[in-house]
């Protein structure tokens, strides 16, 4: 005993909120079976991260049997340099400072005899495999969306179905499974789509699939069990290890978080623990997602004349998107003060296993579609654009936990207040409410069994260290 050499392990994340929580939520899970880990992203980031959070630059904490240590780099630009508003040129900049800083990083670790035994990186920085190969060190991807939409953008690259073009812009998909409609596929692969940069560099990371021994993915067998074996059969070594941040090992580090916001936790909690069993909508749109204001007076008035409790996370754009902050209609708060909180931030995974939640309106982003899931939930979709779109398909049409409420960017469509009032009293109060709870709490025991002990995720993370531990990776002092 204690003569195995402690294995490490170097964790990228693009700095962006979304991304870095699940793989903050898998430095823990590794470091709490056993291995060091180093959790590195920008300082431009890490500023906010430790303003918001108890955690600082270099220093250890210990996690189970191993550890956790947050590093920061330089991105080399100033805090208001345009590049940081521009995301392709910003992503282009990463590249050019992080490649230099990670291959010094893994020199001056092996220099201390701490030689990483494997990189492991999220979308959007592809260049972090080809570092990691050029000192032959095992690399992994964490891919942080669903295997569905592995699957469609796979299929979108590899030209196996036809996709809407400008030619056919309403052509459906046949996808493998699920055939989905124009207005469901990630919808940077859609020729209207406003970001189409996004997709061709998540489609850039599928390219280097091929330098990586494996793609972890937060999700659960049970959830997602024939695209997951889709995507294995075509030889891409997938591995779902998730609902990440219900993993039980981890409940004692839930104070180590990467927040960029600041929240009243418990104000929030408090405020929730006063109201009646399933009684209350939280709403929220994730971290970037943003919608005209006239969009926001229509939910605004929709909580007004449906009566519904609401815990509403309004949160100002991220600085760097420059938009204008959304303006609540006049007398909103007094109007629904007592059964409504609006806040900037909240502690999310907490108010979604809070009792009186009865409802989630999400744009339905990965993280907060395996939370509401893991949680036992049911949702109204509100989707902006990307994957966001055809998580919402599946939430309502595949997985059965939610009400089609909003259409996406792409479609250009406000939904009115009264819209907003129907589904809300529909998901809180009609006849679709039990059975939507009936489903969201299926999914709720299978994500508890599939991270448990012994269940389909712990045990391919456990695969996975011993992967890592088999490869070993060359002696970099040695090259
Ligand atoms: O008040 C809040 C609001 C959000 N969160 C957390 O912030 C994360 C938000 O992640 P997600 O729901 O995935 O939304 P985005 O931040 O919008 O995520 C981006 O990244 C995801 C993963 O790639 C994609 O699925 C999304 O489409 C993309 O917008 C979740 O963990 C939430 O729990 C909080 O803790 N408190």
């Amino acid at each position: 005993m204690g003569s195995e050499p402690l294995t490490h392990l170097l964790l990228i994340s693009y700095p962006a909120q979304g991304h870095i929580n699940p793989l903050l939520r898998l430095a823990k899970c590794l470091a709490s079976k056993g291995a060091s880990v180093i959790f590195l992203t920008t300082e431009y980031a890490g500023k906010d991260m430790r303003t918001v959070n108890n955690i600082t630059h270099k220093s250890l904490t210990s996690i189970g049997d191993g550890s956790l240590t947050f590093h920061f780099f330089d991105d080399g630009l100033p805090e208001d340099d345009p590049i940081r508003t521009d995301l392709p040129a910003y992503i282009e900049q990463l590249k050019l400072v992080g490649e230099p800083f990670v291959s010094q990083m893994i020199k001056n670790h092996a220099d201390s005899n701490k030689q990483f035994s494997c990189i492991i990186n999220n979308p959007f920085l592809p260049w972090v495999c080809d570092v990691a190969s050029e000192y032959h060190i095992p690399s992994a991807l964490l891919w942080t969306q669903s295997v569905s939409v592995f699957t469609a953008y796979y299929n979108y690259l590899h030209k196996l179905v036809p996709f809407p073009s400008n030619s056919e812009p309403y052509l459906d998909v046949p996808l493998p499974f699920v055939p989905l409609k124009y207005n469901e596929i990630p919808d940077f692969m859609h020729p209207f789509s406003a970001f189409p940069f996004l997709g061709a560099l998540i489609l850039e990371q599928f390219k280097n699939l091929s330098k990586v021994f494996c793609v972890l993915a937060d999700t659960y067998e049970e959830l997602e069990h024939d695209f997951i074996e889709y995507v294995s059969d075509k030889s891409i070594p997938i591995r779902p290890i998730g609902p990440l941040f219900n993993n039980p090992a981890i409940k004692s580090a839930s104070n180590i978080r990467g927040d960029f916001v600041k929240s009243n936790d418990s104000s929030i909690i408090e405020w929730l623990n006063s109201k009646a069993k399933r009684s209350v909508v939280f709403i929220s749109f994730g971290t970037i997602a943003y919608f005209p204001q006239e969009q926001m007076n229509e939910i605004a008035y929709g909580l007004l004349e449906s009566k519904v409790s609401f815990l509403w996370v309004v949160k100002p754009p991220s600085k760097e998107l420059r938009l204008k902050e959304h303006v609540l209609p006049e007398g909103f708060l007094e109007e629904t003060s007592g059964r409504g909180k609006v806040v900037e931030w909240s502690p999310q995974e907490q108010v979604l296993c809070n009792p009186s939640v009865g409802c989630f309106m999400t744009h339905c982003g990965w993280n907060s579609s395996m939370e509401t899931l893991a949680s036992g939930v049911p949702v109204l979709t509100f989707p902006a654009w990307g994957d966001q779109l055809t998580n919402a398909k599946f939430l309502v049409d595949v997985f059965g936990v939610g009400i089609r409420l909003g259409y996406g960017h792409l479609e250009n469509k406000l939904v009115t207040r009264d819209e907003v009032k129907k589904c809300l009293l529909e998901a809180m109060t009609g006849e679709k409410t039990e059975r939507l709870k009936q489903n969201a709490m299926k999914w709720k025991k299978a994500a508890e069994d599939a991270v448990a002990v012994g269940g389909s995720s712990d045990r391919n993370l456990d695969e996975f260290m011993e992967d890592i531990k088999k490869r070993g990776g060359v002696n970099v002092k040695k090259m």
